[in-house]
């Protein structure tokens, strides 16, 4: 019998070949040391035995196939459990960035109209407090004691005890999760996630990394420092261990913290925002046993990646995904690749990001701030050019929940002719290519950002489509504009805005210092910026310079500079 498309289908499969073989470790109680002791484990067999019968227990309360529930619980085993749980069951868990303004949190949960809600108990004091989905009437909270309305998950568990095996027989189309986006150019979208793009993520990612289950103890350890990530690590056989950190903060981690996991359990694989590689960075510490980091979420700073490389064994990779929430990976680059292309950052040529992941197909538009209804070979511009970097392929969601405009404007439906449409099912070679080859369309997402493809097939990113400045003399993208500046060795980091009318908008470079750097030494700066700007004719005509305390930055990767925010800022100080 085929399994069902549905990324649980790994558990049963993984729990008969090693039962025994740990599948999550979490920190759990402290040491006298300070450090965790690690003694909340879940093995293969666990993980399958328990997720059935919370799967069971949940439809018992009434969660079932199709049913949305808002998980809001920390990376423990029950986040592990629960979610893998919901996969099983078919129902439909949304995660939401616990981190984010307030009133977005709100309308993200309101948006997903979920029949249930499933957290720690302070997400239910929230809830109550705040008035957070209304629309939940099946509560349960992962606490000890439940509130009156409310259900222990150990009592879902104990009531679907003994129910054997659970999965639904899930369609690659099916619904599987909606993610929101983290929101940092505006109130978060629901992503909506199907079976299909899940599968699809396991294998590419898998594929893409040489990532495979390995039978020895002690190989294929990863240290998740982004808990959803953690979730294909089962799928792909691999162990994860829960770093004990503030998922939410990876900036303020404790580097000996993470140390310490990984010489204890000889992790080898290590995922994490570019905030948590410059910790790490900052530390200095050696990494003897790493052989694979992974970078996603945005930029790596490139002496990021120069100091992180001297600190792992010599054949190890340094691997940076670009993609998005609603689509990822879409392409790779190795730090090797990306200090070879740095110079060329450093001159604007933007960042690149590698080459699309096989059987992704990233083309080129023209940019448009409109909707584009339907696919034609005539919106691509030339290769060199920058446009709206758009992806077709089998992780490219296709729609927002309740999101219809925004929806309209992120999506293009592509009709293929019947030759095109068996050459992505035989090149994808998976069964969620089947819906879409009878269909004989697909959906081509813009990723809202921009970009060009360069004369060797790689990706350069130029910034979001949104920052970009469109001044008398043409438009401005930040990403060729500021690491010209940020050369300079008393700047922190820059970020381009534009203030004034769209076609008339006055470049402004926002300026913040390295620390330490003294107000005084500011105009002698600006002015050796200025020479720095006159380099190059796509930043001559930056003449506005303003220093700023400190960048606003998004709160998951606490890396993406709000440039929302230092627009207004920066036309209020110009008066
Ligand atoms: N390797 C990378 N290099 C540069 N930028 C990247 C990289 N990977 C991702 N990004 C940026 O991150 C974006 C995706 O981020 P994410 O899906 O977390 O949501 P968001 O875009 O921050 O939120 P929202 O769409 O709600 O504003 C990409 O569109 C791109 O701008």
């Amino acid at each position: 019998m085929t399994e069902p498309c549905n990324i649980a289908a790994a558990l049963p499969r993984l729990a008969a070949e090693h039962p025994d073989r740990i599948a999550i470790r979490c920190p759990g109680k402290r040491a006298a040391n300070g450090m965790a002791r690690y003694d909340l484990t879940l093995t293969h067999a666990e993980l399958d035995a328990r997720s059935d019968a919370i799967a069971a227990g949940l439809a018992r309360h009434g969660v079932v196939r199709g049913s949305r529930a808002v998980v809001m619980v920390r990376p423990t085993p029950e986040f592990f459990l629960l979610m893998f749980a919901l996969f099983k069951a078919g129902a439909v868990p949304v995660l939401v960035d616990p981190g984010i303004d307030r009133r977005a949190l709100r309308q993200c949960l309101d948006e997903a109209q979920p029949q249930a809600f499933i957290g720690i108990p302070l997400a239910h004091v929230a809830r109550r407090l705040l008035g957070w989905a209304r629309s939940a009437r099946i509560r349960i909270t992962t606490g000890k004691l439940a509130w009156p309305g409310e259900v222990t998950l150990a009592e879902v568990e104990r009531d679907g005890q003994g129910a054997g095996a659970q999965l639904a027989a899930t369609a690659p189309d099916e619904v599987a999760a909606i993610l929101f986006t983290s929101g940092s150019t505006g109130v978060p979208k629901g992503v909506v996630y199907r079976h299909r793009h899940f599968v699809a993520q396991v294998a590419m990612l898998g594929a893409a990394f040489g990532i495979t289950p390995s039978g020895r103890e002690g190989d294929g350890v990863n240290l998740p420092t982004f808990p959803p990530f953690a979730l294909f690590d089962p799928a792909l056989g691999v162990t994860s261990v829960i770093p004990d950190m503030d998922p939410t903060r990876p900036a303020a981690a404790d580097p000996r913290k993470l140390h310490d996991a990984i010489a204890r359990f000889g992790v080898d694989q290590l995922f994490g925002s570019p905030a948590l590689m410059a910790v790490l960075t900052r530390h200095g510490q050696p990494l003897p046993t790493i052989k694979r980091v992974m970078s996603a979420g945005a930029p790596v700073p490139t002496e990021v990646v120069a100091t992180l490389r001297g600190l792992l064994p010599d054949d190890a990779q340094f691997w940076t995904p670009y993609g998005a929430t609603e689509c990822l990976p879409v392409a790779l680059i190795e730090g090797r690749d990306l200090q070879a292309t740095r110079a060329a950052t450093e001159r604007g040529a933007g960042t690149c990001v590698g080459r699309p992941v096989a059987p992704n197909v990233v083309r080129i538009i023209r940019i448009d701030d409109a909707a584009i209804e339907c696919w034609s070979d005539d919106l691509c511009v030339a290769d060199g050019e920058v446009g709206e970097i758009t992806v077709a392929g089998p992780t490219a969601t296709d729609s927002y929940f309740n999101r219809d405009a925004q929806t309209r404007l992120a999506k293009i439906e592509e009709a293929l002719d019947s030759a095109e449409a068996s050459s992505v099912f035989a090149r994808a070679g998976q069964r969620e290519h089947t819906s879409t080859a009878r269909r004989a369309t697909r959906v081509v997402h813009r990723m809202g950002d921009v970009g060009y493809l360069d004369g060797e097939g790689r990706l350069w990113f130029c910034g979001r489509k949104s920052h970009r400045v469109e001044s008398a003399s043409g438009p401005l993208y930040t990403e060729p504009v500021e690491p010209v500046f940020n050369v300079h060795p008393q700047v922190r980091r820059t970020a381009l805005v534009g203030v004034g009318e769209r076609g008339a908008q006055v470049p402004v470079l926002c300026v913040e210092l390295t620390e330490g750097v003294a107000g005084r030494d500011w105009p002698r700066i600006e002015n050796e910026l200025r020479e720095i700007g006159r380099q190059y004719p796509h930043t001559r005509g930056i003449e506005r310079f303003l220093r700023h305390k400190r960048f606003p930055v998004d709160i998951r990767h606490n890396a993406k500079i709000g440039r929302e925010k230092l627009a207004p800022w920066a036309a209020k100080k110009l008066g």
